[in-house]
């Protein structure tokens, strides 16, 4: 495993091209962003690549500088310092998509292979597009590697990994492992070995190339490939019940595939699907196919190329069937190729559960995630009961903390987007407007981040709270830590015309006879928001001294465990309101009524960090649980989201964070309310959730 590069940057010295632009003599040399100059004690470095003794076409030129070695007879070292370079790149870029155009810059650096190469025992097995790659011995013992894919993105992996290996001794390409190139931070998908890992896959193979050119070398015999499908002169035949259940379906009911292909006509919706996802939907989408070009099913990575092919050819929607980070991988390949924001729709349908597919039809499905799609926003997988309407809609954001700075950090280095988060709130008001028929929207609390500069505090919180005034229809409020570190009680709750006495926050509200909202103040008791010398301050400053003994009773450090909540960013709910709690619940029972919790500090340790959960978490849910008529406890605070059901069946749920959200993405929701389930509508960061219980 290689920890770091052995050789530094500045002791590297190379002779390579004196012109490193790529041209079609010399096509590859990908890394223009690595200062080679910068390379200065090796002393003999020389380009040592020969094309294949294999015929290629004349103007083929195979990555002819690519291979930067030391000395023929050494080990060259190169391999670490090049993953080291390759590394401090894509860390570089911390947004996914940036990484992923990054990529797709180096795929078209790479040197096409011709036809001749592209054939079926080059190919990378168990890989998700198609991948051709050739390797080689040269006469100093060296690899030599050449590759190519139908998918853009995976030529972008290929050409870091030639970039890497190629000119490398043998046992030092076997030495690199998948975890090396975990810190690229790209491509890792369901984890580092997994069979979606397209670096892991073409090193692999890398690997095995090595193995048997070595061993042929030695005179050894090479060694079989494991088949997953049995051709025979009687037709294939599917190892395993899954593939025999696709089987099956590649012959559907021909209403279902009329009805699916009139949809897709009718909205020019494209349809980028994994193969493994639903063998039905398979099923159904190729016959589709037949009828409606614009549907591409495979497992490959190839499918975001064919996106592209989509908008060109007239789609409005491009609508993707299958896991997140392809959604991201069509955003980008149709960002790369000109089809940005406002020219097409982006809908992905991540999470489609069996639970979920057998209540829907594709019809519906299709236009579900149409109706709630936008450029990037989505359903996140989720539909509506059918048949059924919901006794009553509202919109849910949390933790916009805006502020009018540049982009940061959280103090666990998250990056934080002040300036962007109103955005987001702009959008989700959008939304939330034209959404026929909510009731209302709950704001999950911190408005305005605590580093808005002194003074601009007040025009600040004013700033969002003008956004929120604009939706049709009521808005409440949540306080948060951010929010009182901005503005005293005092100003803040009449401004956010919270209802409650005594400078509290604590309310609740019957939007429908089925149910009730009941907004718990998570900051009664604290350090911050009342004023210095308070009875509450002293009661919080008093609590904190016993529990944290740090002199920052911001930080957590040292603290273990569910203790790491005690930290002046949180605080308690007070012995009245708990009182209050107790008593409300009881009349919602007698009433008949469902409850939902919201709190901006989380209730449950599932759900969220030990770090921000409420002081006394317990004390509330005790109260709680004594009662069967909560359903939900709502939070935000975490930043990150969470969700659990406790072990009395209450759902918990803490919301994504508005001000996480990079540039051109969202965080924002609707949750449709039903006699037995919340169904919560997430858009881009806010994943979709579906709370079911008794009725
Ligand atoms: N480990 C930590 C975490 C934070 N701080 C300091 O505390 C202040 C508030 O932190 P911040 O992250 O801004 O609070 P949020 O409400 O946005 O988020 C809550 C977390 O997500 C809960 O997990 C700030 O001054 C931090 O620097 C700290 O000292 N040590």
């Amino acid at each position: 495993m290689y920890s770091s590069a052995t050789a530094t940057i500045s002791s590297i010295k190379t002779t390579i091209s004196p012109n490193p632009k790529p041209t079609k003599k010399n096509p590859f040399f990908p890394f223009e962003k690595i200062n080679l100059r910068s390379f200065s004690s090796f002393k003999s470095l020389k380009c040592i690549h020969s094309p294949p003794s294999n015929p290629k076409p004349s103007n083929y030129s195979p990555l002819t500088c690519t291979a930067v070695t030391f000395s023929p007879s050494h080990t060259t070292e190169l391999v670490p310092s090049k993953l080291h370079h390759l590394i401090t790149e894509f860390k570089s870029l911390s947004q996914p998509i940036d990484r992923v155009k990054r990529l797709l810059h180096y795929a078209t650096l790479l040197s096409p292979l011709p036809d001749s190469s592209r054939v079926d025992s080059n190919r990378v097995m168990g890989c998700t597009a198609l991948v051709w790659l050739e390797a080689q011995l040269d006469k100093y013992g060296k690899m030599m590697f050449w590759a190519d894919s139908d998918s853009e993105i995976t030529r972008g992996f290929c050409a870091c990994l030639i970039w890497v290996l190629d000119g490398a001794l043998p046992e030092e390409v076997l030495k690199v492992t998948t975890e090396d190139l975990a810190a690229l931070n790209i491509g890792l998908h369901g984890g580092a070995r997994s069979r979606v890992n397209t670096w892991h896959n073409v090193l692999v193979s890398m690997q095995k190339r090595v193995r048997i050119l070595v061993a042929e070398g030695d005179g050894k015999k090479d060694f079989d490939p494991f088949p997953s499908l049995i051709v025979s002169s009687d037709g294939v035949q599917a190892k395993g019940s899954y593939d025999e259940a696709q089987a099956r379906y590649l012959f559907p009911d021909e209403s279902k595939v009329q009805e699916i292909v009139n949809v897709l006509k009718e909205k020019k919706i494209g349809v980028v699907s994994l193969s493994y996802m639903d063998p039905e939907v398979q099923g159904i989408l190729t016959a589709a196919q037949k009828h409606w070009p614009h549907i591409h099913i495979s497992d490959s990575l190839v499918m975001a190329d064919s996106a592209v092919e989509m908008a060109e050819g007239g789609c409005k929607f491009i609508t993707v069937l299958g896991v997140d980070f392809m959604s991201e991988n069509v955003r980008a390949t149709l960002d790369q190729a000109g089809f940005g924001e406002g020219l097409l729709h982006l809908c992905k349908l991540s999470s489609l559960t069996p639970h979920l597919r057998q209540k829907l039809t594709l019809k519906s499905l299709f236009l579900q995630g149409i109706c709630a799609g936008d450029t990037m926003g989505s359903t996140n997988g989720l539909v509506s009961p059918p048949g059924k309407r919901p006794l009553l809609s509202f919109g849910v954001i949390s933790d916009v903390q805006y502020a009018d700075i540049p982009d940061g950090h959280s103090f666990l280095g998250v990056p934080r987007y002040y300036r962007h988060s109103i955005h987001v709130l702009q959008r989700a008001v959008q939304k939330w407007n034209s959404h026929q028929n909510l009731n209302f929207v709950i704001n999950f609390g911190d408005i305005v981040d605590g580093k808005c500069p002194p003074g601009q505090s007040l025009d600040a919180v004013k700033k969002v709270n003008n956004e929120f005034q604009k939706i049709n229809g009521p808005v409440y409020h949540l306080i948060g830590n951010h929010c009182l570190y901005n503005l005293p009680r005092d100003k803040l709750l009449p401004l956010l015309r919270i209802p409650g006495l005594n400078g509290l926050a604590y309310y609740d509200f019957s939007p429908t006879p089925e149910y009730r909202i009941v907004v718990l103040d998570g900051y009664d008791i604290s350090a911050i928001g009342w004023p210095q010398g308070h009875s509450k301050t002293l009661q919080a400053l008093e609590f904190l001294e016993k529990k944290n003994p740090n002199s920052d009773k911001n930080s957590p450090a040292g603290l273990l465990g569910l203790e790491r909540r005690f930290v002046m960013f949180n605080g308690a709910v007070g012995r009245e309101q708990l009182e209050w709690l107790d008593g409300t619940l009881q009349d919602a029972t007698k009433l008949k009524q469902k409850v939902i919790v919201c709190c901006h500090l989380p209730l449950d340790v599932v759900a969220s960090s030990q770090e921000a959960l409420l002081w006394n978490y317990d004390e509330v849910m005790n109260v709680i649980h004594q009662y069967n008529c909560v359903k939900a406890c709502l939070s935000g605070h975490d930043h990150k989201g969470g969700y659990s059901v406790d072990s009395h069946g209450v759902h918990h749920r803490s919301f994504e964070a508005a001000l996480e959200c990079p540039p051109n993405t969202y965080a924002y929701g609707h949750i449709d309310v039903y006699d037995d389930r919340l169904l919560l509508f997430g858009t881009d960061r806010i994943q979709s959730t579906e709370m079911c219980f008794n009725p």
